[in-house]
């Protein structure tokens, strides 16, 4: 499942009938009623804002890592107040968003209490977009930096064969008037799961994103996922924040760096077990000015050198209009979706 295309027959949900239809298929698929509607609610988002590579597309990767054991979908997240500054959480080889949702209360309350707090996931698998785990704490006024590694999949820069993960980044903080100033971005050159649509779509992508199975350029995408391999974003540069990626997501969590796992004997497991960090900030705890205020001049002056995209605006387009128009899905896919929910 991917992007609706142009040409494909195409129905239209609400919101809350996209989440309740995943829900089925999770909670189907031998998932609590928690994680169903934790799951279900982070998908159906990201669909929502038009972030095609983790919405619905990644559901049958769900249903087929949940069927062949790699994870628990029962699992009950294990909160630990490590110190004033510092929470871990063992997610039990559950999936990372519940484990999130079970610390976040403590998390916040220690942001808010020493200005600055820490949350180290372990045990845990990531397969979904990274903005919906910062951008709520920037609406309660808070800046949020998230990282989480994935599997092995990308050729550090300089090196002749893959190690890191995708490793994406996400950042969320507080605008006056406006909404969070958020970015998220793999530290590979492409998504993952941009080269699996391409692949499925038969397109080829934009030069540098990729190697074959012999260490050649190549844009063809079947050939990056059949024994190729990415390239990190910026060369040097985007190798280096992939390298910090495992370092704070894995070491720092006591979680897997992306080539220490092996689902080999888990055919359909597609979901990274590995960790993730988050880093949240109170900014009042500053140095006396208004930190939202400092943004939206930040964004007022960006604007006036003749920037038109912040990062953000697109999916908060295509939320608007989602909300407003309902999400639009192909019929096959719909039908697919229908199918594993056994409706
Ligand atoms: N769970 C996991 O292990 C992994 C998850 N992912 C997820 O994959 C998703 C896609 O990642 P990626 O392909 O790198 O994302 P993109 O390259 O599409 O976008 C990265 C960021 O840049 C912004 N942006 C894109 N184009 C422009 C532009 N022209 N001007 C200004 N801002 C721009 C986007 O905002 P906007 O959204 O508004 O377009 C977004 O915040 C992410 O959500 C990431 O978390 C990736 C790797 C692993
Ligand atoms: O798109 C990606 O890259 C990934 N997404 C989900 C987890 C694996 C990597």
């Amino acid at each position: 499942m991917s992007a609706p295309s142009d040409h494909a027959a195409s129905c239209t949900l609400s919101f809350d009938a996209l989440v309740s239809l995943l829900e089925k298929i999770f909670l189907r698929h031998g998932t609590s009623t928690e994680v169903a509607r934790c799951l279900a609610e982070n998908c159906a988002g990201a669909e929502r804002d038009g972030a095609h590579s983790h919405g619905v597309f990644r559901i049958p990767g769900y249903v087929s890592t949940l069927n062949s054991g790699w994870v628990n979908g029962k699992a009950v997240p294990v909160v630990e107040d490590v110190a004033s500054g510092f929470v871990a959480v063992d997610a039990g080889n559950g999936f990372a968003q519940p484990a999130l949702a079970a610390a976040r209360p403590l998390l916040v309350e220690k942001a808010r209490s020493a200005g600055i707090a820490v949350l180290a996931i372990r045990n845990s698998h990531h397969f979904a977009a990274l903005w919906p785990d910062v951008e709520p704490f920037a609406y309660e006024g808070l800046v949020a930096l998230s990282v989480v590694n994935s599997m092995t999949c990308v050729v550090p820069h300089g090196a002749d064969r893959p190690l890191f993960g995708t490793n994406p980044i996400a950042f969320a903080a507080p605008r006056a008037d406006g909404e969070p100033i958020v970015f998220d971005l793999a530290t590979s050159a492409i998504a993952h799961g941009d080269v699996q649509i391409a692949a499925r779509k038969g397109e080829l992508l934009p030069p540098g994103m990729g190697v074959d199975s012999l260490g050649q350029p190549t844009r063809d995408p079947k050939a990056i996922l059949e024994g190729g391999a990415l390239l990190p974003f910026g060369g040097h540069k985007g190798s280096a924040l992939s390298m910090m990626v495992e370092l704070l997501a894995a070491a720092l969590t006591g979680g897997n760096f992306s080539f220490e796992f092996d689902w080999n004997n888990h055919p359909g497991a597609k979901t990274p077990w590995t960790g993730q960090l988050l880093i949240v900030i109170d900014p009042s705890k500053s140095a006396g000015q208004d930190f939202a205020e400092r943004s939206r001049e930040l964004v007022r002056q960006m604007h006036g050198v003749g920037l038109r995209r912040l990062p953000g605006d697109r999916r908060h387009r295509e939320r608007s209009k989602a909300n407003e128009q309902g999400i639009i899905l192909d019929e096959q896919a719909l039908a697919q979706l229908r199918d594993l929910a056994g409706i």
